[in-house]
């Protein structure tokens, strides 16, 4: 049965100080949670911080992104291979954020996923649509075309280190990020499981295990409803990350998520879903 997965993307957020408390704090909460694993993607200057807190914790650090270069003249660019000597097991790819700025499009984030994947690193590869892409029916549309490069445009050797190294995909709905406005279950569960499937066209057994976790004003009145999915593998958290407290609890309801789906716990009863 698949792990649940907890990642918190600090964005651009941080500072020595409170890092530490922040680091701490998780280090002391999140040990011995059953069916779940964590991590926290922080930006580049703070991995080695991350490195020396967390060394000895279950909790796993990442970056935020990669260069699509491996070397050369590429000013202010950091490759996956420098991260990966802070011991980083993630790093996302492909935000949204990122995607908006336009700085890279599907295949510059496909070269960025080849080099994360080269380093050992386990890349979580973003999709999601705009507002507009979605009001225009054309969400799966977008996010088919944002995965095309991943099922078909990798070779059997990036293919066979996406599996080696656990590739994650995460469905973030653009107008979900950061709006407190939150996708309701049944829409991620539909994204969600549309993604599984196309993932099973290439690789019918990876599609079984891949992990796909969903970002998007995850809070903690809404964590259970959408973890409870059942091709809801886990969240990417920007605000409630920041959160010591809302991260801790996310992760716990992702544990509980975990021991119902496997029967080793009741279900709580429906909590109802409290906007913001
Ligand atoms: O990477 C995280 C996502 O962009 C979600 O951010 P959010 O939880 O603040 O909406």
């Amino acid at each position: 049965m698949r792990q649940k997965l907890v990642v918190g993307n600090w964005k651009l957020h941080g500072g020595l100080v409170e890092n530490q408390g922040l680091l701490n704090r998780l280090k002391q909460e999140l040990h011995d949670l059953d069916g779940v694993e964590t991590a926290v993607c922080l930006p580049y200057v703070y991995l080695y911080q991350a490195q020396a807190l967390l060394q000895d914790s279950p909790i796993a650090w990442g970056a935020q992104n990669v260069s699509q270069f491996t070397e050369g003249a590429f000013t202010s660019c950091i490759s996956a291979k420098m991260v990966a000597e802070f011991g980083c097991t993630y790093t996302i790819i492909g935000h949204s954020e990122r995607r908006a700025l336009k700085l890279e499009s599907n295949q510059v984030a496909t070269k960025r996923l080849l080099n994360a994947l080269h380093a050992g690193l386990t890349p979580i590869f973003c999709v999601g649509e705009t507002q507009d892409e979605r009001d225009g029916d054309m969400a799966e549309l977008i996010v088919r075309n944002q995965m095309l490069n991943v099922v078909y445009g990798l070779d059997d050797e990036a293919f066979a280190l996406a599996k080696k190294f656990k590739m994650v995909i995460a469905y973030e709905p653009v107008w979900a990020i950061g709006t407190g406005e939150h996708a309701s279950p049944d829409q991620a569960q539909r994204m969600h499981a549309f993604i599984r499937m196309m993932i099973a066209e290439r690789d019918r057994e990876f599609s079984e295990q891949i992990r796909i976790v969903y970002g998007g004003s995850v809070t903690t009145k809404n964590a259970h409803s959408l973890l409870s999915m059942p091709d809801i593998d886990g969240g990417l958290l920007g605000r409630a990350a920041l959160v010591p407290e809302d991260f801790v609890d996310i992760c716990r309801t992702a544990s509980r998520c975990y021991q119902q789906k496997a029967g080793l716990q009741e279900p709580s009863p429906a909590l109802p879903v409290f906007e913001a």
